[in-house]
């Protein structure tokens, strides 16, 4: 029997658990969490996100703002509002959609961004933090699909891990986590050799890669926990569907556990974005 990675349930008990302690922290500081998120460009995809965003932060109890910019939105107009939204203390978390349009200079928006309200664990502040085992703000994706692992494994020490893909976004932070929580940690990407015989020896097999079912049913060790990061919009008898990076209904005959998509990591990460703006907003308000 497979188990299914049900991301929405275990979302939803994440979001209910912090709806209740923003009640507590707004009650000890009269300070309601604040989350901004800034959207350049009309990228349908993104928009997709952002309005799930804002929906999660109200139900979360936050004070929520969208700041929509135009595609071709200068560097020196999105400093301007990163740099309002860092001086503005009603703001505890800033989160730029990425990626940006190809004028904008993404490190540096990135760098400009506060660290202490960098909620997507970007900024190279909290990269070396987390790096080093001292992180506050962990990349949201990455953490989404940690609470799932423990959720369905508990303790992952001496498991074999193999993150498939290497970006600042998923993959690099994924691989530090597995690794902080005593994992044998493999990281492949588009220049390893022999990357299906590598999945094949994974006990927990992460796919961030961004190919639409790209990791097979025979890439997969019998039994083995599966997590599907990916989020590919494809065509399928006229519709747009969305799938991710592992062929779900191959994969779900061999792997003991696997995570759907849609319905799996997506909204963890969301969930995941909460638990950071309230973080965030706990460490400015004792600092
Ligand atoms: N569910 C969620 O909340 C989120 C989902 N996503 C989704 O996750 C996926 C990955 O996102 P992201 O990490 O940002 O993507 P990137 O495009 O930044 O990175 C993709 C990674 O996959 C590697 N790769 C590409 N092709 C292959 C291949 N054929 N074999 C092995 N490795 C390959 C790349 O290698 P190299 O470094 O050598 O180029 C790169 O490291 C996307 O589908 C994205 O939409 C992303 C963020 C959040
Ligand atoms: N600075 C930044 N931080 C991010 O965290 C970030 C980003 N930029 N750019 C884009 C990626 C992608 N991402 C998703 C978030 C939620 C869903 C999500 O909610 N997915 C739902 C359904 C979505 C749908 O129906 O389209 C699901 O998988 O069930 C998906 C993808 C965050 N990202
Ligand atoms: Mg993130």
């Amino acid at each position: 029997m497979t188990l299914l990675i049900d991301g929405k349930k275990i979302s939803a008990a994440v979001v209910e658990q912090l709806a209740i302690d923003t009640k507590t922290f707004i009650a000890e500081f009269g300070v309601t969490p604040g989350l901004a998120v800034v959207l350049v460009g009309d990228d349908p995809a993104s928009q997709v996100y952002v309005r799930n965003k804002v929906k999660q932060a109200t139900a979360a109890g936050f004070h929520s703002t969208e700041h929509r910019l135009p595609a071709d939105t200068g560097q020196e107009e999105l400093n301007a509002l990163v740099e309002q939204l860092n001086n503005d203390p009603s703001v505890h978390g800033i989160l730029v959609q990425l990626p940006l349009p190809e004028q904008l200079n993404e490190p540096e928006i990135i760098r400009l961004i506060a660290a202490e309200k960098d909620v997507d664990g970007f900024h190279p502040l909290n990269v070396g933090a987390l790096a080093s085992g001292m992180a506050e703000l962990i990349p949201c994706t990455p953490m989404g699909c940690m609470i799932m692992l423990e959720k369905t494994l508990g303790d992952l020490s001496g498991k074999h891990a193999v993150v498939v893909g290497r970006s600042n976004i998923v993959g690099k932070p994924m691989a530090a986590l597995l690794l902080q929580a005593n994992c044998t940690v493999t990281v492949v990407h588009s220049r390893s050799a022999e990357i299906e015989a590598i999945c094949r020896q994974a006990d927990i097999l992460v796919a961030a890669v961004g190919r639409p079912e790209m990791i097979r049913g025979s890439w997969i060790k019998p039994g083995a926990t599966v997590i599907d990061v990916g989020i590919n919009a494809v065509e399928k008898d006229g519709k747009r569907r969305l799938v991710g990076d592992v062929a779900f209904g191959e994969a779900s005959e061999v792997a003991g556990a696997i995570s759907p998509v849609p319905g799996g990591v997506g909204p963890m990460t969301i969930a995941c974005l909460m638990k950071n703006t309230l973080t965030a907003a706990r460490q400015q308000v004792s600092a």
